[in-house]
This record gives structure tokens, C-alpha cells and sequence, in this order.
């Protein structure tokens, strides 16, 4: 009997445009991210069993349906087991499922030594989502965020990525402590919004993410009954820094862009500090259990990321379950 482990790891995200009301979509990547470890023994029909590091109640059918996928299109019948640790809260419109889903798809095709091209593996993970029931459209935008890196601007309904930039920003995160399934969002009050969606992806298809993601976060607090208001306070204290927030996803999150730090003189450094940490109290104030986190875009590629995750946990003779989110060459 033969025993294979395989890793990967993808990233969490944020929304430009929710493709929900109009099919059409933008996402961002963030440096959040999910790991996957996958293990395969010989066996003569597949079994798949999957968890969720410290969540023992979460749903596994996605991981455990990306796994089967891989197996079945190479056809490697294995009993498999695999495990996924994550950044990202879960169901929060950060990203989740793209993220557990690419990472567990790279995992497998590294244990068994497989490679498919990167819009295989993406559509491999669309088509789990979809069976697993976790999306409405397919959510190939944030699929394609969360593997390529940068922002993604796609048709979810052809399946097309449309455009993709490098994205550059310090990003700020408040997840209240609610979640928000995709799979259970009020899509008929989203489709109202359809011709407003629209001009808003216009304009990110123009390369102004910023307007678009501020446009599309009113819309859609208005058609999902969220309050703009972390987004309205975020924007008025970062004012000066032409700050962008709105609703990601079908939300709880809401996800504000401000300038990196080195394209800032040291008294704007400073005074940008200062309305971070304004931010933070106002967004701690108006959602006492909810979670801030600060971060940065992404514009690594999730399969090389995963190499160097791969190489560091095997080399290492690692196991996911000790790891700690931080590794080197
Ligand atoms: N770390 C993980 N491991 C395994 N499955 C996960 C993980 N994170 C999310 N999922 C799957 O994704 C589902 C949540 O998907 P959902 O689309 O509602 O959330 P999201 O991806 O965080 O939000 P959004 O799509 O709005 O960004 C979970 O129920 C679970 O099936
Ligand atoms: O389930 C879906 O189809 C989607 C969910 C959200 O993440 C959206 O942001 C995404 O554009 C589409």
C-alpha cells in the first residue's frame, strides 16, 4: 500500500462587484489565506473524508467533492482524508470557499504528482462549489482572485475572465461576528439591483475599482438590508487617502482599500496610522464582537505559493495540524 500527502494553499479575498445580480463579477485577493493537506492511500473504490482544523461543525462537502473530482479524473480510486486551516472566517464574503477550494484541488494534484492548467483547476473548484451548493452564480470571480492574485473581472456565466490586474493596497477588514451564506442570500432583492450592478461594472471594467467597489457596496447593503455605515465612517476618516470601502460578497465583511505605506511621505505614514487606528474604534464600537484584521492586496499566484507551502511542510516532515501560518524557503 502506498501512502501520498500533498499541499496546497489559496487566497481570501474581497469584492469590487458581486456577480449575484447581473452574473458578471470582480474580485481582489488579499494575503489571507487556507491551507490544504491532502492523504491518499491505494484503495480499490474512493472514500473521502474531510475537516476543518478547530471547526468541527462546518460543512466538508466542498473540500471533500474537490478531492473526489481530482481522484475521479485521473481515476485514482484512494481512500483520502483531508484538512483544511484558514485565515479566512468562514461565510463571512471574504472568500472561503474559492480559497478551501483551490487549495485542496493543488493539494491533491501534488499527492498524486498530477498537474492540470490553472483555468482547470479553477473550474474544477466552480463546479464543486456549485455541487456542494455553497454558490449562487459559480463565484468564478472570486475563484479567479483567489488563484491568479491581483483583481479579477469575469463573466461567472461563461466562465471567462475578462480582465486582471495587479492590485496594490493596504487592506482593512471588519468581519462582524455574524456569518452570511452565500448559498441562503436574498438573490431576487439583488437581481432588483441588476441595471445599477451594471454601471457599476462598467466602471471596473474601466480599471476604477475603487468607484465601482463603493457603488456596489450601497447597492448591495440596500438590496440585503446592511447598514453602509463601517463603509460611510471608513471613507469619511480616510478621506484625505481617497479611501474605498463597501459590503463584500453577500457580506457580513465589509473591506476598505487604503494606500501601502511606501508610496506615503513619513507625516502621511503617520497621519494615515492615525486613521487606522480611528477606524478601528469606530468599526470595534459599532460591532463589539466582530474582528478586525489589517492586511495586504495579493498578486502571487496560488499554484507557486502552493509549491513553496508543499516544499516547506515536506521537507520539514511537517503536519498541517502543528502548523502555524508561517513558513520560508
Ligand atoms: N476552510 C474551509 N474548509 C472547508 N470548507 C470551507 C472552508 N471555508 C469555507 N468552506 C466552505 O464554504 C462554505 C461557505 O461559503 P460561502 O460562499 O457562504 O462563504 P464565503 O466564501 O466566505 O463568502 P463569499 O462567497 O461571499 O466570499 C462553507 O459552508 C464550507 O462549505
Ligand atoms: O455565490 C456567488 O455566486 C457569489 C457570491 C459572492 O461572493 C459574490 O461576491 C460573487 O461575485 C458571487
Amino acid at each position: 500500500m502506498t501512502f501520498k500527502k500533498g499541499y496546497g494553499c489559496a487566497f481570501g479575498g474581497g469584492t469590487i462587484i458581486n456577480a449575484i445580480a447581473a452574473w458578471k463579477g470582480c474580485a481582489y485577493a488579499t494575503q489571507l489565506k487556507t491551507y490544504a493537506e491532502v492523504c491518499l492511500s491505494d484503495a480499490p473504490t474512493c472514500s473521502v473524508s474531510g475537516s476543518i482544523y478547530e471547526n468541527p461543525t462546518a460543512d466538508t462537502r466542498l473540500i471533500e467533492l474537490c478531492v473526489q473530482s481530482v481522484l475521479d479524473l485521473f481515476d485514482c480510486p484512494a481512500e483520502a482524508t483531508v484538512l483544511t486551516k484558514s485565515e479566512i472566517p468562514i461565510a463571512g464574503g471574504l472568500k472561503s470557499s474559492s480559497a478551501a477550494a483551490n487549495a485542496t484541488l493543488i493539494a491533491t494534484l501534488d499527492a498524486l504528482g498530477e498537474k492540470l492548467s490553472a483555468d482547470e483547476i479553477v473550474q474544477l473548484g466552480v463546479k464543486a462549489a456549485k455541487e456542494a451548493g455553497v454558490t449562487i452564480t459559480g463565484a468564478y470571480d472570486d475563484a479567479c482572485a483567489s488563484f491568479y492574485g491581483g483583481v479579477a473581472v469575469t463573466d461567472n456565466k461563461t466562465m471567462e475572465l475578462l480582465q486582471r490586474d495587479e492590485f496594490h493596497y493596504n487592506v482593512l477588514i471588519l468581519n462582524p461576528e455574524t456569518k452570511a451564506f452565500s448559498a441562503e442570500t436574498n438573490v431576487s432583492r439583488s437581481v432588483l439591483m441588476k441595471d445599477l450592478v451594471e454601471t457599476a461594472f462598467e466602471i471596473a471594467l474601466t480599471g476604477d475599482y475603487k468607484k465601482a467597489m463603493k457603488l456596489n457596496g450601497l447597492i448591495y447593503c440596500g438590496a440585503l438590508g446592511f447598514d453602509p455605515a463601517p463603509a460611510v465612517a471608513c471613507m469619511e476618516i480616510g478621506e484625505k487617502f481617497d479611501v474605498a470601502a463597501g459590503l463584500s460578497g453577500t457580506g457580513p465583511s465589509f473591506t476598505a482599500l487604503l494606500p501601502c505605506s511606501d508610496l506615503l511621505s513619513k507625516d502621511e505614514q503617520k497621519e494615515l496610522q492615525t486613521a487606522v487606528l480611528k477606524i478601528k474604534q469606530i468599526w470595534a464600537a459599532q460591532f463589539p464582537g466582530g474582528k478586525i484584521y489589517e492586511t495586504k492586496t495579493c498578486n502571487l499566484n496560488a499554484l507557486d505559493e502552493s509549491r513553496r507551502f508543499s516544499k516547506y511542510m515536506k521537507n520539514g516532515n511537517r503536519d498541517l495540524k502543528e502548523f502555524n501560518f508561517a513558513f520560508n524557503d
